[in-house]
């Protein structure tokens, strides 16, 4: 093969800067190859509109077109369609393809898998989990010959970026969204990352990578961060801890309570101050990963943004590039374990709970005994007095405790005519 003809499909925040790097790296790409990488054009909306840096002659509305000439096609796109039908037709004619798209692989992943191996071509994606951090990679090939039991981390970038400007700076929550939209850590419509939805897929990715199973995105348990406010963060910053939004994974033993499975949840926590992932600023991630031989391993690096994330997508296309130059195909799906994804019920957690509450005698005794009758035990607890009425502020940090159980507790608390208000329920993970 005298040359490999890459279509870029998408020139957004992560398009635009694939295409600067094709082009500027060439030479060096064409020797890890070994045969140059010809872009043979980009799919955009407007070729009329002029890119800075790009021939516009490469530019075309025509994306089913473009992918017919490729045998590389990289979908930086976004979303499930077009993007599906031109992975789907990228197969058909032969090409691989690399995406940064974690919606359409949580949705359609094992349509595709299946696709792409029928079509006997590689399917790379190394840029829809965490950006830049080499993550994918390791699952899939150096950790292929372990048994990797859990995940914990932070793999949404613009949460974090808000987060930790709340937390540093004391930042408003719509300020910081609209400054991870413009750094262009967002998604195109950034519910999908503060709602927690971008997190839930690469979770679903991550557990379906690690566990050998299929894991689709909704049936990963999620919760975003609209709901953190600023007296979160406050009462986090008294307790020692930082607000994080993290994505676990984990396996779970046949027990007294249900069968073997896996379970995949994506929410807000605690995380104490000394844990490394209380460290992880800005829009960097993290992900610890716990492996029977290995033990724990740590992954981190910028996982948001346009440069860093086409750096992984090249790493993918030089792979993919490398096996139309030399033969050989990378590992494709491994789903054999088949392990149901079970429900949060399974999951042990500590929590801390901060109520309003009328300031008078037996009201404590009051809450502990909404905690003791669902058999949560209590670790700490913290009063202080708010306003000038009549009022007071309790917090409950709680030893680790069943999911059930503690929502049971605080449907109880709220009937309470003593608790004037359940103001916010977080986990404390990570110690
Ligand atoms: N921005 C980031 O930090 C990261 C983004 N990603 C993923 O990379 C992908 C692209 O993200 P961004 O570049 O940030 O989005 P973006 O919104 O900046 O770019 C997407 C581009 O595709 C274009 N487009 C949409 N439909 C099209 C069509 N039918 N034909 C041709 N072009 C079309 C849009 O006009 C836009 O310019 C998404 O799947 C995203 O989830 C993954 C990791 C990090
Ligand atoms: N919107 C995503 C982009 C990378 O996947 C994020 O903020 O992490
Ligand atoms: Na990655």
């Amino acid at each position: 093969m005298d040359r490999v003809r890459v279509a870029l499909l998408g020139c957004g925040v992560v398009g635009s800067e694939v295409a600067r790097l094709l082009l500027a790296q060439a030479d060096d790409l064409a020797a890890r190859v070994g045969a140059p990488l010809e872009l043979v054009g980009i799919a955009v909306r407007r070729p009329d509109r002029p890119r800075p840096g790009i021939d516009p002659a490469l530019l075309t509305d025509d994306a089913e077109g473009l992918v017919a000439r490729a045998d590389v096609v990289v979908e930086v796109v976004g979303g499930i369609e077009p993007a599906r039908s031109l992975m789907h037709a990228a197969f058909r004619h032969g090409a691989g393809v690399v995406t940064a798209n974690k919606v359409l692989l949580a949705e359609h992943g094992p349509e595709l898998f299946e696709a792409a191996s029928a079509a006997d071509v590689d399917l790379y994606y190394e840029a829809a989990v965490a950006g830049a951090i080499p993550l994918i990679r390791p699952l899939r090939e150096s950790l292929a010959g372990d048994r990797v039991t859990r995940f914990l981390g932070i793999v949404n970038g613009t949460t974090n970026y808000v987060l930790d400007q709340m937390d540093t700076t004391g930042a408003g929550f719509g300020d910081a969204v609209e400054r991870a939209q413009a750094l262009g850590y967002a998604e195109a419509d950034p519910t999908a990352d503060v709602e927690g939805y971008d997190a839930a897929s690469k979770a679903a990715i991550l557990a379906s990578l690690a566990f050998h199973t299929r894991v689709p995105g909704e049936a990963v348990h999620r919760e975003g961060i609209t709901g953190v406010s600023a007296a979160d963060v406050a009462a986090a910053a008294r307790m020692g801890c930082v607000v994080k939004l993290l994505a676990i994974g984990s396996r779970e033993p046949e027990g007294p309570d249900g069968p073997a499975g896996v379970t995949v949840r994506v929410h807000p926590a605690f995380v104490p101050r000394s844990h490394p992932l209380a460290g992880v600023r800005g829009p960097f991630n993290a992900v610890f990963v716990e492996a029977e031989a290995a033990g724990e391993l740590m992954f981190y690096g910028p996982g948001a943004g346009g440069t860093p994330t086409a750096g992984a997508v090249l790493g993918d296309v030089v792979a993919v590039a490398r096996h139309r130059v030399h033969g050989g195909r990378g590992p494709g799906e491994s789903a054999y374990a088949d392990l149901p994804t079970l429900p949060l019920s399974r999951v042990l957690t500590r929590y801390h709970v901060r109520l309003e509450v009328a300031d008078r005698p037996g009201v404590l005794a009051r809450v502990a005994d909404a905690f003791a009758a669902h058999g949560v035990s209590i670790e700490q607890v913290r009063q202080q007095a708010v306003g000038e009425d009549e009022a007071a502020e309790l917090v409950v940090v709680t030893h680790v405790a069943p999911d059930t159980a503690l929502s049971d507790t605080v449907a109880d608390l709220a009937g309470l005519d003593v608790v004037l208000d359940v103001t916010s329920v977080m986990r404390v993970e990570g110690e």
